[in-house]
């Protein structure tokens, strides 16, 4: 059984508060965009070890038995003692990119787990186990444009939809980590908040719409801000980074040309159809 786990970028992305617990309050709107991993399950017949783990395409950090694929199998094996699995995974989508895409990864096979194996499980039920494995993972369950809040993890279906408009992610050759990005953040109340900022017309983000990590992560990384002023200088209507960064990603008009290049010839790019 295949799936093709996608992206999400954010649109806005305010950092309220921090919490006792030493997490951070948030809010912002995670919208799916279809760059895609591959990734197939398989009963197998290995009785040695519950999963044999391929890898191709971009490299992950870590060891494979880290992988989230991985611990999604664990999480559900737990209770449901699963079959050994033989898992392809194609890497597609650059890590540590503010894309989402571990999280992806890992929501997907839950819901190849529970497709392949007939567990049942519903979708919030499947919801509840992403929860557990990444703030943002349990986002692709549904895989629609959301509202979150709390810790990224509290959602409300929002009505938007960017259809027609062209995207451009351009990720440069830095790595950002999500915990030293939040550490270098003074939490506040934003002036506009997200969930309004995005019922204003697209052509109007670029002054309303924020995303808090970019105060925190420019300065010590200047060649993300200057890509996405590129993508401003080449035509974007809106340009962001996504996340806690590296990736930058530009929405233009549809029918517009988008730019050849933008950055280094190092640097990873995107372009796609909303
Ligand atoms: C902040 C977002 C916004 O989209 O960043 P990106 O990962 O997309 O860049 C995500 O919600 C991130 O989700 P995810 O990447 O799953 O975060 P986790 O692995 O759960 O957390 C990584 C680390 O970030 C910090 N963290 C994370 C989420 C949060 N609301 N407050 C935090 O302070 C914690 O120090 C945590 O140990
Ligand atoms: N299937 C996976 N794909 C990507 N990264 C993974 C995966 N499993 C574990 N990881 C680990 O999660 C980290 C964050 O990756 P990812 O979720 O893609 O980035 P981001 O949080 O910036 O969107 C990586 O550095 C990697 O070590």
């Amino acid at each position: 059984m295949l799936a093709f786990p996608n992206i999400k970028i954010n649109l806005g992305l305010s950092i309220t508060e921090k919490r006792p617990d030493g997490y951070h309050n948030l809010e912002t709107v995670f919208y799916p965009v279809a760059l895609e991993d591959a990734l197939e399950i398989r009963t197998s017949s290995e009785t040695e070890k519950k999963i044999t783990l391929h890898q191709y395409g971009m490299e992950i950090a870590g060891n494979p038995e880290d992988n989230l694929v991985a611990k999604a199998y664990s999480l559900l094996d737990k209770e449901f003692h699963l079959p050994p699995v033989e898992i392809h995974l194609y890497k597609h989508i650059p890590s540590g990119a503010g894309l989402g895409g571990g999280s992806s990864d890992a929501a997907f096979m839950l819901k190849l787990l529970n497709d392949h194996f007939q567990l049942e499980l519903s979708e919030e039920q499947l919801e509840v186990y992403a929860a557990t494995l990444g703030a943002d993972c349990a986002f692709f369950i549904k895989n629609k444009p959301t509202y979150a809040e709390g810790i990224g993890n509290l959602f409300s279906p929002i009505e938007l939809s960017l259809s027609g408009y062209q995207i451009m992610i351009v990720k440069p050759n830095v790595f950002v980590s999500t915990r030293e990005a939040f550490s270098n953040i003074h939490p506040h109340r934003p002036e506009y908040p997200v969930k309004e900022a995005i019922l204003r017309p697209v052509a109007e983000w670029k002054d309303i719409l924020i995303n808090d990590f970019e105060a925190s992560v420019f300065p010590q990384h200047p060649v993300i801000g200057e890509i996405k002023r590129e993508l401003y200088h080449q035509g974007a209507i809106y340009a962001s980074m996504s996340g806690s960064g590296s990736s930058v990603f530009g929405l233009f008009a549809p029918g517009t040309s988008l730019p050849e290049t933008i950055g280094e010839s190092d640097v990873f790019c995107f372009k796609g159809k909303l």
